[in-house]
């Protein structure tokens, strides 16, 4: 049998001794979308770094493991750590603008990190942006590329976050609040373009959200997070529509609505 392409099992996480997550197990298969919520410091943001083993020097493994595509996380060597976090697992953060140097191109800033995990010259990593932010809808990918990162707005920086994410050519991507920072209109684009991503590149994706209406358009499995114990996990359409637990039902309660794109 394949292994899942992330698999937590009874992990457990202290943050300056502090436990913050305990006894946390799931498992994410290619092409699923899963959505963590809960409320605010119940751990999400943990559980997506320790799958990156990027806990900081506060942070602390206390309990379980980690495993991509069947390998620990914990035990990889340096160089396999490297290609974990530059190419196995992307990243998209709340506010993607902010990974971005101010002081130069977006095109100079793609070819950097597309450089750092492989010999591509200049021509081809213009070439494989332009590809990728014209197929996420960008009307005009060139001057997405010639532009500084101020010259973009949130929205944009996000969606060229994504492309930059894409381009690594990830197996999973972990996505901490994609949406929070941005309007409506921006939220549903992003939304739109990780569902493109998890279908066009049969990507598994996990997903931290506060927003539920988010978690309706995009998940099919939902995991609910509290003071970093899993509280319920399931089919979102039983996690969603049918929720056993108070805490799920009470953050249903305050959901914006969505409707699920694809
Ligand atoms: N370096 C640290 N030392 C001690 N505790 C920490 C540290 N970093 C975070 N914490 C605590 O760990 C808990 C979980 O934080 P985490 O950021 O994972 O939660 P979260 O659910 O993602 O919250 P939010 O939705 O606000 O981003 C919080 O109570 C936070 O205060």
């Amino acid at each position: 049998m394949t292994a899942a392409l992330l698999e937590y099992e009874r992990l457990s996480v202290s943050l300056g001794g502090n436990p913050v997550l305990r006894d946390v197990s799931f498992s994410l298969q290619r092409g699923e979308i899963l959505c963590v919520v809960g409320e605010s410091g119940s751990g999400k943001s943990t559980l997506l770094l320790a799958a990156l083993r990027l806990l900081g020097p506060a942070g602390l493994v206390t309990g379980g493991t980690v495993r991509f595509c069947g390998e620990d996380v914990n035990r990889m060597p340096k160089a396999r750590l490297r290609d974990l976090r530059g190419c196995g697992l992307g990243m998209i953060h709340q506010d993607c603008l902010a990974s971005f140097s101010p002081l130069r191109r977006i095109g100079d800033q793609i070819h950097e990190a597309l450089a750092a995990h492989g010999s591509v010259s200049r021509a081809e990593s213009d070439r494989r942006a332009a590809d990728m932010l014209a197929r996420l809808n960008f009307p005009d990918p060139q001057r997405v590329l010639s532009s500084y990162p101020f010259e973009l707005s949130g929205g944009m920086g996000q969606r060229v976050g994504i492309a930059l994410c894409l381009l690594m050519g990830p197996q999973a991507v972990l996505a901490d609040e994609p949406t929070s920072a941005l309007d409506v209109v921006s939220q549903r684009l992003v939304v739109d373009e990780l569902l493109r991503a998890r279908r066009d590149f049969d990507l598994g994706m996990v997903v931290v959200t506060h927003h539920m209406g988010v978690a309706r358009a995009m998940a099919d499995s939902v995991l609910v997070l509290k003071d970093g114990r899993v509280v319920e996990h399931g089919a979102a359409s039983d996690v969603l529509s049918c929720p056993r637990d108070a805490y799920t039902r009470a953050l249903l309660d305050a959901a914006p609505r969505l409707e699920r794109g694809v």
